[in-house]
C-alpha cells in the first residue's frame, strides 16, 4: 500500500480593518524566491494546525494572536517536487503588534483583486478568488 506523507503548511490571510491582506515576499536563495506568499509555515510533529500558525506568526511576524482568532477558511493541494502541499489557510483579523518583516525581505497589504498582478506560488493562485469572495 502507498503511504500518503503530506507536507502539512498552514498560513494566515491578515485581514485589516479595510478589508487589505497581508502578504510577504520569500527571501532571496529560497525555494520559490521572490514569490509573494502568506505568512506561515509547516506544522511541526505534535503541534495542532492552529499551534503551529500562532507560533510561525510570532516567529515571522512579531505578532501575537489566539487559535480562537484563527477562523478555517480555504486550503490548497499542490504538488510540491516529491512532495504533496495540504495548506490550510486561516483567515485572521484579530491580533496584537505591527507585523514586521523578520523573515521575509518585504511586507505588502493588497486587497485580493491585487493579488493577480503578484507573483505568488501555484498553490495559492486558486485561494485568491475564493479570498476575494469571501472578504
Ligand atoms: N507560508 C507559506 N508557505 C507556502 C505558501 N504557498 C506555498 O506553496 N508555500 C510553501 O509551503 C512551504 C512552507 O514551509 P516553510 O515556510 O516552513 O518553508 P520555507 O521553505 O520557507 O522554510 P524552511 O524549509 O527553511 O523552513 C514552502 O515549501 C512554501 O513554498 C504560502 O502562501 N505561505
Amino acid at each position: 500500500m502507498t503511504r500518503f506523507s503530506p507536507l502539512l503548511v498552514v498560513a494566515a490571510a491578515l485581514v485589516d480593518r479595510d478589508g487589505r491582506v497581508l502578504l510577504q515576499q520569500r527571501p532571496p536563495g529560497k525555494p520559490m524566491a521572490e514569490l509573494w506568499e502568506f505568512p506561515g509555515g509547516k506544522v511541526e510533529p505534535d503541534e495542532t494546525p492552529e499551534a503551529a500558525l500562532v507560533r510561525e506568526l510570532e516567529e515571522e511576524l512579531g505578532i501575537r494572536t489566539h487559535r480562537s482568532c484563527l477562523a478555517p477558511a480555504t486550503f490548497a493541494s499542490e504538488t510540491l517536487g516529491d512532495r504533496h502541499l495540504l495548506l490550510l489557510l486561516y483567515v485572521c483579523r484579530k491580533w496584537e503588534g505591527v507585523p514586521q518583516a523578520r523573515h521575509a525581505t518585504a511586507l505588502t497589504w493588497v486587497r485580493p483583486a491585487q493579488m493577480y498582478a503578484l507573483p505568488m506560488p501555484p498553490a495559492d493562485l486558486p485561494l485568491i478568488g475564493l479570498l476575494d469572495a469571501m472578504l
